[in-house]
């Protein structure tokens, strides 16, 4: 049966359909892009599946058994088809289900897969085309299993081609980006874990900034936005990214928000130290605790993912802190503070409220603002359209950087068993709400975590509460502050008189004269860089806002109206 609607609108399909051995009423409202059926067995539980989670729809032969039993035996011939989709379960994991639905009339059976297929199309934003590198050395190296067993299957069902790399060595994917015909795809895959994906990030922000003529070593180049997007299959020790950004580390749970095309914009930080860029940071750039732990690990990769409790173990034992100065900028144009009991969340209003200062900034010279995902071919003119606007952008972003070059700068002097600066709050499965809970993925800011000198005792208190519910700020040997750029120098560095710049080296400088060389001589602790040692204690950090997207949506609320949802009729919502 069809309803038929006013010109202009697309119509509700509601039909009769078999399901299993009995009929079940069935309506796809295209307008508002939902299917909905009630489940004739189950207790009668009514399913909602919005078109946007819809994976494929496929004609359905059936097998002879099938069509032998119950009601099929009264057809001469019955159709059918099937509908795959996304099922919500607890903890932000997604399953791809699926549902057959028959009939006797091929006519109706035809319209439904006709109108189901028409519904997938409208997706613009799906990917068809993907670079796929798998990591076969990263995590327990099961990168080329979990790709092979459990993501490939749902690709290929989707209906999307990819060109499968895998790496051969250490900065095999990244070196690979500055070569490939970038422009073929609409997304990059990285199978493997937080180091993987650097690489690929490095590939294209590198390949962006290259292309658009900007020096990644200018530490005040304002950079351009990449906006291929990058897929993380998680398949490492820590992956950090893919469970602070989809709430789970689960290969099929990314591959389903690669497929229905997820965006989720993220902010990167640069690294740079004496005018020569270092890297790219998403997730933690640890001074102290954290790159004691990860130089440790290092040289222990062979025990896989638990190097990191053993060299954690170590690290905590050795109490290390070091002696250094860290400068750094207020974040003063965004609404949150680390200190929020909120957390950022899917349509996080306090990243949109940044989304919408950079697209006015973007706007004012003439460049096209690139929240939304665009086709391949639209991808392709907004870069050439950048090409064009480039210079203008690069004139009025200087401008903008040295007027916050000249903005308020604090500083801070002392003993630290940790500097942490997060990008988002590091959430994963050893701290299920991260190292700072209230840090957002694309506000254009980080939080910086000092922990100073304290006992070892209350370090643990305050490394436990990582874990845990508790506050880990709420100590007074703790502070946290929300940035858009910090400086470090340690006091070896400063007392060897290689600073970060002449604007740091003045400020440091004043400093030192004010309070004479202490007696700490420990030696300068290791920046840990999402996991990967940068080689200088020194650093100049900038965090630029939604520099690149990931195929994800964020940490979804857990959805508490799931359950009213299924009790409800299919008539009321409908
Ligand atoms: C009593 C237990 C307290 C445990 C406290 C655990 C807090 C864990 C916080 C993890 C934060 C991860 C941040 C993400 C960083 C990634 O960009 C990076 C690349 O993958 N991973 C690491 O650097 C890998 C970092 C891995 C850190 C593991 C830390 C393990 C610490 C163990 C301390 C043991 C103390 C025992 C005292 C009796
Ligand atoms: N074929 C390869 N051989 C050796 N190293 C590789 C290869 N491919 C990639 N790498 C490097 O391995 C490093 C670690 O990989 P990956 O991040 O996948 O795993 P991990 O370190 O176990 O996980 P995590 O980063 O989540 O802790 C990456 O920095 C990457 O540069
Ligand atoms: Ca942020």
């Amino acid at each position: 049966m069809e309803q038929q609607l006013p010109a202009g609108r697309r119509p509700r399909l509601v039909s009769s359909l078999g399901l299993g051995q009995r009929c079940c009423e069935v309506t796809l409202d295209q307008e508002r892009g939902l299917l909905a059926w009630r489940h004739p067995r189950r207790g009668g539980e009514n399913y909602f599946v919005p078109t946007s989670e819809i994976i494929a729809v496929e004609e359905t032969e059936l097998n002879k058994k099938q069509r032998n039993t119950g009601k099929w035996q009264k057809l001469a011939k019955p159709h059918a088809f099937t509908v795959y989709y996304v099922k919500k379960a607890r903890n932000h994991r997604w399953w791809c289900r699926d549902v057959t639905f028959w009939c006797g009339d091929e006519n109706l059976c035809n319209q439904w897969t006709q109108a189901l297929k028409e519904l997938l199309e409208m997706q613009k934003c799906r990917p068809k085309q993907l670079l796929v590198y798998i990591n076969p050395y990263g995590g327990k190296r099961q990168g080329k299993k979990i790709y092979e067993q459990k993501v490939a299957p749902l690709f290929s069902l989707a209906s999307i081609s990819t060109d499968v790399v895998i790496t051969e060595h250490a900065n095999h994917a990244k070196d690979n980006l500055f070569e490939v015909n970038i422009n073929k795809y609409d997304g990059v895959v990285c199978v493997g874990g937080d180091g993987m994906f650097s690489e690929v990030m490095h590939g294209l922000i590198g390949r962006m900034q290259k292309d658009s003529g900007i020096d990644q070593n200018n530490p005040k180049a304002p950079l351009v936005q990449c906006n291929i997007r990058i897929g993380i299959i998680p398949a490492g020790s820590t992956d950090c990214v893919c469970y602070s950004t989809v709430g789970i580390s689960d290969p099929v749970t990314s591959a389903l928000h690669i497929i229905v095309g997820d965006s989720q914009p993220l902010d990167v930080s640069s690294v740079h130290h004496n005018n020569t860029f270092l890297k790219y940071s998403v997730s933690l750039l640890g001074y102290g605790f954290y790159g004691d732990i990860l130089k440790d690990s290092e040289k222990k990769r062979w025990m896989g993912p638990m190097r990191y409790d053993y060299s954690g173990f170590k690290t905590f034992l050795s109490h290390h802190y070091y002696e250094g100065t860290i400068s750094f900028q207020p974040a003063k144009h965004t609404l949150g503070s680390p200190r929020d009991k909120d957390s950022c969340r899917t349509g996080c209003y306090i990243c949109k409220e940044s989304e919408q200062q950079l697209a006015e900034q973007q706007k004012k010279c003439g460049l096209k603002h690139e929240g939304t995902v665009s086709s391949k071919a639209e991808h392709v003119f907004s870069y050439m359209h950048r090409q064009d606007t480039v210079q203008t952008w690069l004139a009025t972003q200087r401008s903008r950087q040295t007027e916050e070059d000249e903005e308020e700068w604090k500083v801070i002097k002392g003993k630290f068993l940790a500097i942490n600066a997060v990008n988002m709050s590091c959430a994963c499965p050893r701290s299920p709400k991260g190292l700072s809970p209230a840090a957002h993925l694309a506000d254009g800011s980080a939080d910086l975590i000092l922990v100073r000198k304290c006992s070892r005792f209350d370090f643990l208190r305050h490394l436990v509460r990582n874990t845990n519910q508790d506050d880990q700020f709420d100590f007074s040997f703790v502070d946290v502050y929300r940035v858009k750029s910090f400086q470090f120098t340690s006091k070896l560095s400063e007392d060897n008189g290689s600073n970060v710049t002449d604007i740091g080296k003045k400020r440091f400088g004043q400093f030192c004269r004010d309070h004479p060389a202490c007696c700490c001589n420990i030696a300068d602790s290791t920046w840990n860089c999402d996991g990967e040692t940068l080689d200088s204690s020194a650093i100049e950090v900038r965090v630029h806002c939604q520099l690149m997207k990931l195929f994800a949506r964020g940490i979804e609320e857990n959805c508490k109206d799931e359950a009213a949802y299924s009790h409800s009729s299919i008539e009321h919502l409908l």
